[in-house]
């Protein structure tokens, strides 16, 4: 979560008032403007006799090449027979990536709360680092030649010491053969000098000191630039910069980062039956949760979260808010209303408000249903509402989308990040879909990571994936057995 990123500004959207009010509502929060309502009979309304279906997929408009939409049809509807989608994730995400662009605006940002930001520009320094012909033990500077000559009884040889060196005061003097100086840690070698001695192998006797050590130019010795040039540095555009990183900038002399400005997303979630957690639930209601996930999750991946809101499912009051969402954010992210039923209006809404759809299914398990679109730059996701569906989705694709746009090159953060690990439940099958089971990880005796599947009930268990620190993948058409070697989604 940033500091500078400023709070969401979290609210509860009003609805048309014409139902009952719900409980004790949201009026009691001083952000929360009005008391959530109802659409009446909701309950009867939720029946999945679709009047909109043969779905914008299946018909010319998404099928035909001329208009460059060249996305394999989600989902078709034919004679009435259903047929399931057929596009991977791995596809999905594919068409996903390729149809957002990095935002690409660079601001600078201090370097203390650079951490998590993505660079901007390739910064460089203005130093060598190190600056100097560096100390790396403390002891005695010495010629290495001079321990090649003439030991004493016991094998060591006598230089005379003529000074010393510590960082930040150097020795100024020369250092001739048969002399050396006492350096520190971290001290500038004189010039003359190419090696240093451990104090361990020394034993000091007045202005004299026995060394008991071999012969070895640039032992203990870093040479100067050996890190960084000036002028040059280590990091390229679209990293993102660790807490590892300040500590360099800060030695480069990078005090304020050119780092891409943060993607600003806007929350939406969807739904007559949501109120909020501090209302209590009427008839039919359920407390929501996805927003605080998704706005917390979004955060802690280092974007800006600008709207977080709940909207019911009212075409005019959708149009509204989806509408000054995408007026202010880089992209919109929403869940629910994306599924087959009459008041799954998402898509439909969207596209009146100009967001060409480019995909709606994938076959996955959860979050099958998912929607996306674009209108001109701006990426619109519709996530399904089923609280692990959600999950899935942001992982899955929300997440790299958002990499890309937020300029970051890393190929591990713009991928699926799967992992691999030895399944230890039972077998599991996904005819129809691939499927995403929510397990925990821990580290095997072997050094191969075992996945250990959680008491989970399906995509609306979301205590289940609470419970979860990965989704283990049951391939589409396939089988994962115990002991089997399998991929896996890290949740964190
Ligand atoms: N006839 C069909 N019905 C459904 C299909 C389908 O292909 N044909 N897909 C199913 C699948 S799979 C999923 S997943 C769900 C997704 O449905 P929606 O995206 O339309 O989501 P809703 O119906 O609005 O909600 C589903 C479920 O989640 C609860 N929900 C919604 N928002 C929240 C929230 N913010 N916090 C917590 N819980 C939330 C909502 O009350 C529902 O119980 O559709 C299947 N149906
Ligand atoms: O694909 Mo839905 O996400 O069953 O749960």
């Amino acid at each position: 979560m940033r500091a500078s990123g400023g709070r969401p500004a979290v609210g509860w959207f009003r609805p048309r008032p014409r139902g009952r009010s719900v409980g004790r509502g949201p009026e009691r929060r001083s952000w929360s403007r009005e008391p959530l309502r109802l659409r009446e009979g909701f309950a009867e309304s939720s029946r999945a006799d679709d009047a909109r279906p043969l779905l914008r997929a299946g018909s010319v408009r998404l099928a035909d090449p001329a208009l460059g939409i060249s996305i394999p049809t989600p989902w078709t509807v034919r004679r009435g027979h259903y047929t399931p989608p057929v596009i991977s994730p791995s596809e999905a995400l594919a068409q996903l990536l390729d149809a957002v662009q990095p935002l690409g605006e660079v601001e600078p940002c201090q370097l203390a709360f650079a951490a998590g930001r993505i660079l901007g520009q390739r910064p460089v320094s203005d130093v060598d680092l190190p600056p100097f012909r560096k100390a790396m033990m403390d002891g005695f500077a010495v010629r290495s030649a001079d321990l090649d000559g003439p030991r004493l009884e016991d094998g060591s040889a006598v230089l005379v010491v003529v000074g010393e060196s510590k960082a930040g005061t150097p020795y100024g003097g020369d250092v001739l053969p048969g002399q050396c100086v006492e350096i520190y840690t971290g001290a500038e070698v004189p010039d003359d000098c190419d090696q240093v001695v451990m104090i361990e192998r020394s034993a000091r006797r007045g202005n004299k000191v026995h060394l008991s050590a071999a012969a070895c130019a640039a032992e203990h010795v870093q040479e100067r630039a050996a890190i960084i040039r000036a002028g040059d540095g280590p990091f390229e555009v679209g990293r993102r910069i660790s807490s590892v990183d300040l500590s360099v900038l800060a030695a480069m002399g990078v005090a304020e980062v050119p780092v891409f400005r943060q993607v600003r997303v806007a929350v939406l979630t969807t739904g007559d039956e949501l109120v909020p957690p501090w209302a209590v639930p009427g008839p039919g209601q359920i407390r929501e949760g996805n927003t605080f996930y998704l706005a917390s999750r979004l955060m802690h991946l280092d974007h800006e979260v600008v709207e977080v809101g709940a909207v019911p499912d009212d075409e005019e009051l959708l149009r509204e808010h989806f509408g000054a969402a995408l007026e202010k954010a880089d992209v919109v992210v929403t869940t629910g209303g994306v599924s087959m039923g009459k008041y799954d209006l998402v898509g439909k809404v969207f596209e009146e408000l100009g967001v060409e759809p480019r995909l709606h299914k994938v076959a996955v398990k959860p979050g099958k249903p998912i929607w996306f679109g674009m209108r001109g730059t701006t990426p619109v996701l519709g996530l399904p509402g089923n609280p692990v569906s959600a999950v899935l989705g942001l992982e899955l694709f929300v997440r790299p989308v958002l990499a890309k746009m937020a300029g970051v090159t890393d190929g591990d953060e713009l991928g699926e990040r799967l992992r691999t690990g030895r399944w230890t439940g039972p077998r599991r099958e996904a005819p129809t879909r691939q499927d995403n089971l929510p397990c925990t990880v821990r580290q095997g005796d072997d050094g191969i990571e075992v996945l250990e599947p959680v008491a989970y009930q399906g995509s609306s268990d979301v205590v289940g994936a609470a419970r979860a620190t990965a989704l283990a993948v049951v391939p589409h058409g396939g089988a994962i057995e115990s002991g089997e070697l399998v991929r896996y989604r890290p949740l964190v």
